[in-house]
């Protein structure tokens, strides 16, 4: 893949005390095209989530938005790149007191000088796209996870972002809603452009919405690639991997 992609990790990482959560990871994340990173639990997908964002600091290694290292730059410009992302938690990170049209507002109340009808006109349809345009109303604790989810998305999308990416977009959800997601997902970007990256478990997930597939195997990039070539790999760590199987060259530890 090019060198001169948008976003990119080099080199990267990371320790907490004794254990190494990544060692040397590489990413040169294709622009304008959905990235998932698949990993099993605990391997370090939402570490390297918080080192893209700014989050973390890593050990060793780089960060880059359009080749500038983010850990290079003043606390204000790395504000400002920060500004760049939109983040999908896993839960949806919504203020609890307020309602999905004033979460979805916030970002652009706080950071912009929109004026509040523009500010409706571009929150309901964003809610709209997210499939709650009927919901704005509603508080955090009157909807499904699932719609936690889809609202977190359309917070996340309110202030244009070059770089979307959701923390295990599927967790808590069951096969159905997941797909909804999936749908929604892939309508949104085809509308808005811009570079994603899922981080997720999930196979189906990863099925459904990915141009490019990285895997993550105790702590280091196993593979990278276009989706497709990623399920017609005959790599036995791949294949066990995307297979789900327990049996092969992947230990369980
Ligand atoms: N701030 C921290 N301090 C110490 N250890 C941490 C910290 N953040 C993450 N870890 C450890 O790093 C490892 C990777 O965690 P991470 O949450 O990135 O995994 P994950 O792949 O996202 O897992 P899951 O799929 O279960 O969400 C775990 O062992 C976790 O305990």
């Amino acid at each position: 893949m090019s060198s001169a992609t948008k976003l990119q990790v080099h080199n990267l990482s990371k320790s907490f005390g004794s254990s190494q959560v990544m060692k040397n990871i590489n990413f040169d994340f294709a622009d304008n095209a959905i990235t998932t990173v698949l990993g099993p639990s605990g391997t370090g997908k939402s570490v390297l989530i918080k080192h893209l964002v700014g989050l973390l600091e890593p050990d060793t290694g780089e960060v880059l938005v359009d080749g500038d290292d983010i850990w290079a730059m003043t606390e204000d410009e790395r504000y400002s790149m920060r500004t760049r992302f939109g983040v999908c938690w896993q839960d949806g990170a919504l203020f609890g007191s307020m309602n999905l049209y004033d979460n979805t507002a916030f970002p652009l109340r706080t950071h912009t000088k929109m004026s509040e009808k523009e500010i409706e006109e571009k929150v309901m349809r964003l809610l709209e796209e997210v499939g709650l345009g009927h919901s704005a109303h509603k508080a955090p604790n009157e909807i499904s996870g699932g719609m936690k989810k889809r609202a977190g998305f359309a917070r996340a999308m309110v202030m244009d972002p070059e770089f979307v990416i959701f923390d295990e977009p599927d967790s808590g959800l069951d096969p159905v809603r997941t797909s909804l997601l999936c749908d929604i997902i892939l309508d949104v970007h085809q509308k808005h452009g811009g570079t994603y990256l899922l981080v997720t478990h999930d196979m189906a997930t990863a099925r459904k919405v990915s141009d490019y597939i990285g895997l993550i195997w105790q702590g280091e990039v196993v593979h990278y690639g276009p989706a497709k070539e990623a399920f017609e790999n005959e790599d036995p760590f791949v294949k066990q991997f995307l297979a789900g199987e327990s049996a092969g060259p992947l230990g369980m530890d």
